[in-house]
Order: structure tokens, then C-alpha cells, then sequence
């Protein structure tokens, strides 16, 4: 059997426990799923779920206390592993809950950034980042400094520096969580249109159901603490989306029930 991108198999993760004596505190335990190449794999889950203490692992921020994580069939993460400074990892990208852009440089520096980092930051390095910042709406805009970006831009600009650095798999840890509706829906669009082009392996975690749908090939869901996967489907709505018309489509209202179901 071919190997998948990404397999992470029985981890488990405790926290110690804060006073002496007391049981440490098991947030995933038992928890195993693959991610096969160019698949956007969403997740969903109670709040609390471990579902960042899951990316970090995967990330290699975080080491597990138990089970491995492998990439193309090498381990990366295993309770012998040592921690990489988040985010320069070359394989795989992250983009977390804060968009972390450099409040001193501008918009098109934060976007070269980790390209520079890798000495990658040429001719090349700048037109493609021109191209991509101009895909998602963000021409005119590169010698702007973050503070005078909306928040919409600001997570525009962070997803874009992690596409331009191209790991094969990116991680997404609730990217568009405090955005306003309409925003939302907009980079939702966004990000489906670019990653038609590339189609890059994505890990998606939300706390919206059509969001997980909208976006997916297959959501995994999460249960709660001790967290694995409780339950899986499959989203066969035909692409290209229409973020604004899916939910109309035949097939969601039913997905949307069952996950809801499972997620309680
Ligand atoms: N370093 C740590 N030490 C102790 N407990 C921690 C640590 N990191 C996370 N936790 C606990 O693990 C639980 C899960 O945290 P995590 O942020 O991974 O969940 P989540 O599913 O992403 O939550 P949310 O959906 O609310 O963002 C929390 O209850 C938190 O208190």
C-alpha cells in the first residue's frame, strides 16, 4: 500500500498535572488518521478538543507523550523528538489563529519573510508574491505596514506568505475564526481559488460545520478530551465551490445534520 503524506498513528498527549499527587491530564489519547497528498482534510471539534495542541504536534512545536507522527513514512514526531522553532519547518506550513505578522515590516517584507529566511527572496521569490498578494485583492497594498491592513487583509497576507514559502502541506488552525461574516465567506473563496491552483495538502480546523463542509474533500471530528476521532465524511460536492450557494446544494443539509449530531 502507497504511503500517505501524512499519517499520525495512536498519539496521545498529556499535560502534568498542576498539583502533586493528581492524574496528568490526557487531552488526545488513542488518536490515528492519514492525510493522502493534495487532499484538504477538514476538522472539527468541541472547544477544548486539543485540536492546536494536535496541530503543534503535527508542527513539530510540541512533541507527543505517545504514538508517532510520520511524513511520506519518516517519523517527524515521536516522544524522542526534539522541538523545531515554530514554522520554519520546510515541509510543512502553519497558519495559526494569530496572523504573527511583523508589525515593523511591510506587507510584501512579512510576505517575503520566510523566503529571505531560506535565502529565497529573489526576483522570482518578489513576482511571485506579487501574483499572489494581487489573486487575494492585495495589490497596491505592498508598502503598507500591518496596522493599516483590515483584519480580512492581515489573514490574506499570512496565508499568502505561507503559500509562497510552498511546503506540501499547510496547516490552518482556525484561520477566519474572528472574522465577520461576509469577510469570512470572501477568504473562504479566497483560499478555495488558490488552492485550485496548487492544490497543496491542507489540515483545516474550524469550529463551523459549513465552513468544514464548504471547504473539504473529508472532515474528520474530533471527540472531546481524551480526544481521537469520533467520527468521518466524505464531501462530494462537485468542484469548483460556490461558497455563497452550497448550502443549497443537494447533500449539505443532510452532512450538515449528521456531523452536528456527531460533534454533540
Ligand atoms: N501547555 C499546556 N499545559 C497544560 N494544559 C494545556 C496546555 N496546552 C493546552 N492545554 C489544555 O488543553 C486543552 C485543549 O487545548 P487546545 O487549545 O489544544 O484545544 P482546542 O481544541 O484548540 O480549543 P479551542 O477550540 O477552544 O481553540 C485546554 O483545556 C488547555 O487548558
Amino acid at each position: 500500500m502507497e504511503e500517505p503524506l501524512l499519517r499520525v498513528q495512536d498519539v496521545g498527549k498529556f499535560f502534568p498535572p498542576r498539583e502533586r499527587n493528581a492524574q496528568p491530564f490526557w487531552i488526545i489519547r488513542g488518536l490515528t488518521f492519514t492525510v493522502a497528498e493534495g487532499e484538504f482534510v477538514t476538522m472539527i471539534g468541541p472547544s477544548g478538543a486539543g485540536k492546536s495542541t494536535l496541530l503543534n504536534l503535527i508542527a513539530q512545536v510540541d512533541t507527543p507523550s505517545e504514538g508517532e507522527i510520520a511524513f511520506r513514512g519518516r517519523t517527524i514526531s515521536s516522544p524522542r523528538s526534539t522541538v523545531l522553532r515554530p514554522g520554519f519547518d520546510r515541509q510543512i506550513g502553519y497558519v495559526t489563529q494569530e496572523d504573527n505578522l511583523l508589525p515593523w515590516r511591510t506587507t510584501l517584507d512579512n510576505v517575503l519573510f520566510p523566503l529571505e529566511l531560506r535565502g529565497g527572496a529573489d526576483a522570482q521569490g518578489r513576482a511571485r508574491a506579487g501574483e499572489l498578494m494581487a489573486a487575494v485583492g492585495l495589490a497596491g497594498f505592498e508598502r503598507h505596514y500591518p496596522h493599516e491592513l483590515s483584519g480580512g487583509m492581515r489573514k490574506r497576507c499570512a496565508l499568502i506568505r505561507t503559500l509562497l514559502y510552498d511546503p506540501p502541506i499547510i496547516l490552518m488552525d482556525e484561520p477566519f475564526g474572528a472574522l465577520d461574516a461576509q469577510t469570512r465567506a470572501q477568504l473562504q473563496e479566497d483560499l478555495l481559488r488558490l488552492w485550485s491552483m496548487r492544490r497543496k495538502t491542507i489540515i483545516f480546523v474550524t469550529h463551523d460545520i459549513a465552513e468544514a463542509i464548504v471547504l473539504g474533500d473529508r472532515t474528520l471530528i474530533l471527540s472531546r478530551p481524551p480526544t481521537r476521532i469520533a467520527g468521518a465524511h466524505s464531501i462530494a460536492l462537485p468542484r469548483p465551490r460556490d461558497v455563497h450557494a452550497a448550502a443549497r446544494q443537494e447533500g449539505f443539509a443532510a452532512l450538515h445534520d449528521a456531523i452536528r449530531e456527531q460533534v454533540r
